[in-house]
C-alpha cells in the first residue's frame, strides 16, 4: 500500500458518514474500478499555525500501525492517499454495528455470548501485543460486528495507539475515562497491561451491562479507578460464573503489567 498521488475521488465514490472522532470522518466509500465497499476515514491535518486537525506525526503513525498488522479480528489497511489538507485511510467496511449497540439494545449478553466475544477480542490483543503494539483506547464503541449472524468482531481505531518500546515508553492522558487503566490517570508509564485493565472493564460489562467504575463524574470515575474500587453487584452477577468473575479479577488488577495472560 503506498499514499497515492492520483486523488481519491477519482477512485472512489463517497457515501453517507458511518462514523466520526474528533478530527476524523468516516464514510462508506466505493472504488469504481472494482466495485467493492470501503470505509474512507477523512482525517484532517492539523496546520503548522492552527491547533485544529491532527498532528501528521500521529496520523503516520497510525498508518504504520495499521500496515503491520494482519489479524482477522481487526480492520485491515486497503489503501492511504494525501489529499493536501487530508489524509484519507481507506479501510475494510464493517457492516453490523457496534458491540456497544448490541448491549444496549440487549442489556447484557448471556454469559456464553460474551465469552465467544471475549476470545476474538483476546485473540486481536495478542496479535497487537506480539508486536509491542498497545491499543490504548478499548471499549465497546471500537470493537465492530463485521456481520451480525456470524458474530464476529473486528477491532478499529488505533488513533492514539503505540509501539512500545522496552516496556517503559509514553505518557501522557488519554483514552476513554470509563476504560483507562490507574497508571494513565497516574501519569505513569503504559504497558501492555494497560489494554488488559481495559478487557477487564468489557468483560465486566458485557457481563452485567453495567460499568465498574463510571462515577457520576469524570473525576469520580478517576478516584473509583484509581481506587481500583468496583464489585460485582449481585443485581447483576447473582447468575454469572466464578469463572467470569476470577477473569475479570484477574484483570482489573493495578500495575498488572506482570499479570497479562491469553488463556482463551
Ligand atoms: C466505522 C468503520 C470503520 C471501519 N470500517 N467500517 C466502519
Amino acid at each position: 500500500i503506498k499514499s497515492h498521488d492520483s486523488p481519491f475521488h477519482h477512485l472512489f465514490d463517497t457515501f453517507e458518514v458511518i462514523g466520526s472522532g474528533k478530527f476524523a470522518t468516516v464514510r462508506r466509500c466505493v472504488e469504481r474500478q472494482t466495485g467493492n465497499e470501503f470505509a474512507a476515514k477523512f482525517i484532517r491535518k492539523r496546520s503548522s499555525t492552527g491547533r485544529m486537525g491532527q498532528a501528521l506525526e500521529d496520523i503516520n503513525r497510525e498508518i504504520d500501525l495499521l500496515r503491520e498488522i494482519d489479524n482477522n479480528y481487526i480492520i485491515k489497511l486497503h489503501d492511504v492517499f494525501d489529499c493536501g489538507n487530508e489524509m484519507i485511510i481507506v479501510l475494510e467496511l464493517v457492516k453490523g454495528g457496534e458491540l456497544f449497540e448490541l448491549i444496549s439494545e440487549k442489556g447484557c449478553l448471556a454469559e456464553e455470548e460474551a465469552v465467544h466475544y471475549m476470545k476474538q477480542i483476546l485473540m486481536a490483543i495478542k496479535h497487537l501485543h506480539d508486536r509491542n503494539i498497545v491499543h490504548l483506547d478499548l471499549k465497546p464503541e471500537n470493537i465492530l460486528l463485521s456481520d451480525k449472524t456470524a458474530k464476529r468482531i473486528k477491532l478499529i481505531d488505533f488513533g492514539i495507539s503505540r509501539k512500545i518500546v522496552n516496556d517503559l515508553d509514553v505518557k501522557g492522558l488519554y483514552g476513554t475515562p470509563e476504560f483507562v487503566a490507574p497508571e494513565i490517570i497516574n501519569y505513569e508509564s503504559v504497558n501492555t497491561g494497560t489494554d488488559m485493565w481495559a478487557i477487564g472493564c468489557m468483560a465486566y460489562i458485557l457481563l452485567s451491562g453495567a460499568s465498574p467504575f463510571l462515577g457520576d463524574t469524570k473525576q469520580q470515575t478517576f478516584v473509583n479507578i484509581t481506587a481500583a474500587d468496583y464489585h460485582f453487584d449481585d443485581q447483576y452477577f447473582a447468575n454469572i460464573s466464578n469463572a467470569a468473575k476470577d477473569f475479570i479479577s484477574g484483570l482489573l488488577v493495578k500495575n498488572s503489567k506482570y499479570f497479562t495472560n491469553y488463556s482463551i
